[in-house]
């Protein structure tokens, strides 16, 4: 179904509720540049640390299109789980894997409220940049508690110039590719005010250093365009 979401005027702030879960799919492909190669690559990487029966986490899987891509490419049996609270994201997350084939155990949850056992690779696409800046250290400390040394963390965010004068040349580009997909001024303008104080970005530096004081050995940028990011987190 096609994100027709901010045609009309916002009443509330942006949120992962049964209109958004219903054309996210699309959402993300128009919204997010490069959404398909990124996935690509999260899941290349996370092949190259993987063994038979591993643990993997998708903190924020929404309609697990992440778990069921690399369950695709995996030759290995991998215990894969997605967690959500988005009640609508899941049940589209359930019907997708049944139609998939793809066993994943999903769990409506908080990320704050449950621990991520004997993890050896923990994915979380675009999900940090909606946790509050204080727990969302906190929730990284924990996935860096929760993985199995050598395991890895592979994360994405929209992130923002620590330059003020590169970060507006960041948005207008960033908005004119949302005009390249088919969304008019006044999508965007509405999106943006409803995602005001709900989507936090950092700069790549703040994610770095984030990660490297929860204890993270190592962590890179895998790819980026522009105003959105792929890292990748060792822990050894
Ligand atoms: C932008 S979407 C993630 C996209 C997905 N990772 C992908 O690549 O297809 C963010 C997801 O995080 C979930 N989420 C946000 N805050 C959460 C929290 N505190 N606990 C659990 N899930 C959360 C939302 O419900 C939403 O499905
Ligand atoms: O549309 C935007 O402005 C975005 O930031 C895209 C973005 C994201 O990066 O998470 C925002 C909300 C939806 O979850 C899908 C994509």
């Amino acid at each position: 179904m096609t994100d027709k979401v901010f045609e009309k005027s916002i009443t509330k702030q942006f949120e992962f509720d049964e209109e958004v879960a219903s054309v996210f799919d699309d959402m993300l492909n128009r919204s997010v540049p490069f959404y398909k190669e990124m996935q690509r690559l999260t899941i290349n990487f996370a092949l190259n640390y993987l063994e038979n029966n591993d643990r993997v986490y998708d903190l924020g899987c929404s309609t697990a299109s992440t778990l069921i891509e690399l369950s695709k490419h995996s030759s290995k049996k991998l215990n894969l789980i997605g967690i959500d609270n988005s009640p609508a994201m899941l049940a589209r997350a359930a019907n997708k894997c049944k139609a998939f084939g793809v066993e994943v155990k999903l769990l409506n949850e908080d990320l704050h409220n449950i621990e991520y056992p004997e993890a050896k690779l923990i994915i979380s696409n675009y999900t940090l940049q909606f946790i509050r800046p204080l727990q969302r250290e906190k929730l990284v400390k924990k996935i860096y508690d929760n993985l199995k040394p050598g395991g890895v963390f592979i994360f994405s965010e929209k992130v923002i110039s620590s330059d003020k004068v590169l970060g507006k040349q960041y948005i207008d580009e960033y908005y004119e590719f949302k005009k390249t997909q088919g969304y008019s001024e006044y999508e965007i303008a509405q999106k943006r005010e409803a995602l005001e104080n709900v989507l936090i970005p950092y700069t790549d530096e703040e994610n770095k250093k984030m990660i490297l004081d929860a204890g993270f050995d190592h962590c890179e940028t895998l790819f980026k365009w522009v105003n959105f990011a792929t890292f990748i987190a060792i822990k050894k």
